[in-house]
């Protein structure tokens, strides 16, 4: 059985601790699985955390033998040595040259799946790769398409806990834009944008996660979704001429709604899915939700990739304080949506 990578991110970070973290528990998700990265520095960071975890560097393309205690690598060497919460410029080359080997085991057939650990955007941007913004932007242009959408989701948000609460127990929250600065926001949100992502969330809601006929509530831009105008026309302008278009192609789309109220209980009941209009008006609300909890994905990619739902936290590096819930999460939906891609394939 083809196996699921995991590509280790940040050196520095705690990726590298969460993912000996999984293999000291054996973590079982129906397929095996092996980590991207240096075998050294995972030897290094498991003492550090004195975990007994047996390091194992298979050769290219060799398959991991699953047992509790044992991670098994695919070796991409660092460039310069790490120390746990210190940035390097030098190993940013190494945290990319992961990421192309794990694109390219996927792309090839030789993995089911890609799951990543957090990088650091900033280190990325200062090594030199000036263009950089994310794994998700990162796996757009290298696997030559347009346009990908990043969606986090959670199987056990806040609301649904609520006694009488009778629909999904989680909360799936996709963005129209990602990481760009607040004061272009509105200029990339443009009727052809909006409609490429509602079609590639609609399209993945049903390939990937079995919803027959999603339904999809959509974010206004302004507060109070604009107020009829007098507070933005965004709304007016672009948001509810595309979602009218896209309800003629047999979308089912609610909105634009006031964000502020969209993420009430009321709101989300019914709803498959949740379109913010920007990274902080959707991710807020689903951290707060269920951080630790969650995963990432990014929809429309030939390929399976997830992720977790925090970043380096280069604070929590070698303290044994990290908590690897949401890589748990993030290893266990890629499983499952490799199994759904080989089914329907
Ligand atoms: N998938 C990815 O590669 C992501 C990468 N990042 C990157 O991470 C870097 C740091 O970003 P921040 O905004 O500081 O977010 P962060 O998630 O690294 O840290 C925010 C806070 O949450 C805590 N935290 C994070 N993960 C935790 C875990 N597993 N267990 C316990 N506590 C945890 C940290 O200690 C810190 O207090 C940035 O360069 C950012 O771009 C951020 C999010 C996702
Ligand atoms: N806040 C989510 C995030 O920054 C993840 O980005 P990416 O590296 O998965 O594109």
């Amino acid at each position: 059985m083809r196996p699921l990578v995991i590509t280790a991110g940040e050196p520095a970070g705690i990726g590298p601790d969460l993912i000996l973290g999984l293999a000291a528990n054996g973590a079982e998700v129906g397929r095996p699985w092996l980590a991207i990265g240096d075998p050294e520095l995972f030897r290094q960071r498991a003492a550090q955390l004195d975990l007994a975890v047996e390091v194992v560097a298979l050769a290219d393309g060799e398959a991991p033998q699953m047992a509790p205690g044992r991670l098994s690598l695919w070796p991409v060497a660092l460039r310069s040595p790490c120390q746990a919460g210190t940035l390097s410029l030098a190993n940013a080359g190494h945290v990319l040259e992961c990421l192309d080997v794990a694109i390219a085991a996927c792309r090839a057939g030789r993995a089911a799946a890609m799951v990543t650990a957090p990088l650091h955007k900033g280190v990325i941007i200062e090594a030199g790769w000036t263009q950089f913004t994310g794994h998700t932007e990162y796996l757009r242009d290298a696997c030559g398409i347009d346009e990908v959408v990043m969606m986090l989701a959670t199987d056990d948000a806040l609301h649904a806990r609520q006694p009488g609460w009778q629909g999904d127990p989680g909360l799936r929250v996709a963005l129209a834009t990602t990481h760009l600065p607040l004061r272009d926001v509105a200029d990339a949100i443009t009727p052809a944008s909006l409609g490429r992502v509602l079609r590639i969330l609609d399209h993945d809601l049903r390939c990937d996660f079995g919803i027959a006929r999603p339904r999809i509530a959509v974010c206004g831009l302004n507060p109070h979704a604009g107020e009829d105008g007098h507070l933005g026309r965004e709304e007016l302008e672009v948001i509810t001429p595309t979602l009218e278009a896209l309800r003629g192609e047999g979308l089912t789309l609610d909105g634009p709604l006031p964000a502020d109220t969209l993420f009430t209980p009321r709101h989300l009941a019914g709803v498959d899915a949740v379109l913010a209009m920007y990274h902080d008006q959707g991710l807020a609300v689903l951290k707060y939700a269920g951080f630790g909890r969650g995963a990432n994905l990014t929809l429309g990619l030939p390929i399976v990739r997830t992720s977790v739902d925090h970043g380096t936290a280069l604070d929590l590096a070698a303290s044994g304080r990290a908590d690897g819930g949401s890589l748990r999460v993030a290893l266990n939906l890629a499983a499952e949506m490799a199994a759904a891609r080989a089914a329907s394939a």
